[in-house]
C-alpha cells in the first residue's frame, strides 16, 4: 500500500459557458496521504469544489490525472467507475438527504444499491446510527431533525459501504458554531477509528485549525500554499495564507503594543519582543530562564495560547529590560530554543521610570 491515497497531477479544468471560459483549476499538483485529514481552503470561486469533485469524478478535468489508490479515476467509466466510487463517501453542506425516507431509509440507501441482504442492512444501519449518536432517531424523517442531526445521518450514509475516503463539501457551513464543533469531533473520531482519509473543503480557517493534518490554500484555481497545517500556520509564505491564519490565531499584535520601529537601543532601555512558539517548546519555562540566566526584568504584556489540532501554538509579548548585551544574548538563546522572535519596538528609557 502506498503512502499517498490521492494524487493530483497537473490537473486543469476549464468551464465553458455561453462562449465564456472560466479556468477553475490551473495545473494543480497535490498529494493526500492515507489516513490524514486534508483541508482545502480558499475564498468563494477559488476552485475548491471543482477540486474535491474531481476526486470522485463528479467533475472531469480537461488535462492531468487524478490518481485514487494508484488508478486514474479520470479515465474510468461504467462498472470500474462504480467500483472506484464505492471507496469514496461524500457529505454535503445541505446534507442532501431523501426527505421521503426515514433516518433508517437514508442510511440504508447505499446498501440497497449495493444489493446487501436486508438483514445485513438492518444490522449495519443500527451500527452506523449508534456510531453517529442517532440510535434513537431511526424512524424520524429529515424534517424532524436539527441541522447537526441531519449531517450525522449524512455521515452515517457516507460510511455505509466502508469507504476509504470521505469527501466533505462545506459540511459544517450551514451549522452553528457549537454544532460545527460536534460534527468536527465526529469526523475526527471516524478518521481515527477507521483510518479513514478525509478531504474537506471549507472557507472557515477554524475548521482547518481544529482537525486537519494538512492544508492546501487555493486562489483563482491555483494551490498557492500547501503542507502540514502546523508548518503552514507557523510560516505562511503568501498574503492569502497570512490573512487566513492571522484571523484564526488572533495573533495580530494589539495596536497599542506596537510602538516605533526598532532601531538602536538607548542606554537603560529595553526591547519589546514578540515570542511565538509551536509544539513542545511551548512547555518550556522560558520566562524563568530569561530572569535567571540573563538577569533581566520581564514584563508580560500579552499572552495567547492556542492549539492547531493537538499542537500547542501561542505568542507572548514581553518587555525585556536590563543590560543591553544580556538582552541580545537572551534573544539569541530564545531563537536557539526554536522560538520565533520578533523585536517589535524599543522601550524608551522614559517608559521605564517609575510614575511620579
Ligand atoms: N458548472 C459550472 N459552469 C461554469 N462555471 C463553473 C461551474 N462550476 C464552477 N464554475 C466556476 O469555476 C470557478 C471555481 O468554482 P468552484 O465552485 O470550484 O469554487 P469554490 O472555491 O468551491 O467556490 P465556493 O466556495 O463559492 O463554492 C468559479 O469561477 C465558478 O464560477
Amino acid at each position: 500500500m502506498t503512502q499517498e491515497i490521492i494524487e493530483f497531477q497537473q490537473v486543469t479544468k476549464v468551464y465553458r459557458q455561453k462562449g465564456a471560459e472560466v479556468v477553475a483549476l490551473r495545473d494543480v499538483n497535490l498529494t493526500v496521504a492515507r489516513g490524514e485529514i486534508f483541508g482545502i481552503i480558499g475564498l468563494s470561486g477559488a476552485g475548491k469544489s471543482t477540486l474535491l469533485r474531481s476526486i470522485n469524478r463528479l467533475e472531469v478535468p480537461q488535462s492531468g490525472r487524478v490518481l485514487v489508490d494508484g488508478s486514474d479515476i479520470t479515465g474510468l467509466s461504467g462498472p470500474a467507475l462504480r467500483q472506484a466510487r464505492r471507496k469514496i463517501g461524500m457529505i454535503f453542506q445541505h446534507f442532501n438527504l431523501l426527505a421521503s425516507r426515514t433516518v433508517r431509509g437514508n442510511i440504508a440507501f447505499p446498501l440497497e444499491i449495493a444489493k446487501v441482504a436486508p438483514a445485513a442492512i438492518e444490522r449495519r444501519v443500527r451500527e452506523l446510527a449508534q456510531l453517529v449518536g442517532l440510535a434513537d432517531k431511526l424512524d424520524a424523517y429529515p424534517a424532524q431533525l436539527s441541522g447537526g442531526q441531519k449531517q450525522r445521518v449524512g455521515i452515517a450514509r457516507a460510511l455505509a459501504n466502508q469507504p476509504e475516503i470521505l469527501l466533505c463539501d462545506e459540511a459544517t457551513s450551514a451549522l452553528d458554531p457549537q454544532t460545527t464543533q460536534s460534527i468536527l469531533e465526529l469526523l475526527r473520531d471516524v478518521n481515527r477509528r477507521f483510518g479513514l482519509t478525509i478531504v474537506l473543503i471549507t472557507h472557515q480557517i477554524e475548521v482547518i485549525k481544529a482537525i486537519c493534518d494538512s492544508v492546501a490554500m487555493m486562489e483563482d484555481g491555483r494551490v498557492v500554499e500547501h503542507g502540514p497545517v502546523v508548518e503552514v500556520f507557523a510560516q505562511p509564505r503568501t498574503a492569502t495564507a497570512h490573512r487566513f491564519i492571522e484571523s484564526a490565531l488572533h495573533g495580530e499584535v494589539p495596536a497599542g503594543l506596537r510602538l516605533a520601529e526598532p532601531g538602536r537601543m538607548a542606554a537603560g532601555a529595553g526591547r519589546r519582543v514578540r515570542i511565538s512558539f509551536l509544539g513542545e517548546v511551548a512547555r518550556q519555562p522560558i520566562i524563568a530562564a530569561l530572569i535567571r540566566r540573563f538577569d533581566l526584568n520581564v514584563n508580560i504584556l500579552y499572552a495567547n495560547l492556542d492549539f492547531i489540532k493537538d499542537t500547542p501554538f501561542g505568542s507572548l509579548i514581553v518587555e525585556l529590560t536590563g543590560a543591553e548585551d544580556s538582552i541580545e544574548k537572551s534573544l539569541q538563546y530564545l531563537a536557539d530554543q526554536g522560538l520565533r522572535i520578533e523585536v517589535i519596538a524599543d522601550v524608551e528609557p522614559a517608559a521605564l521610570e517609575p510614575a511620579r
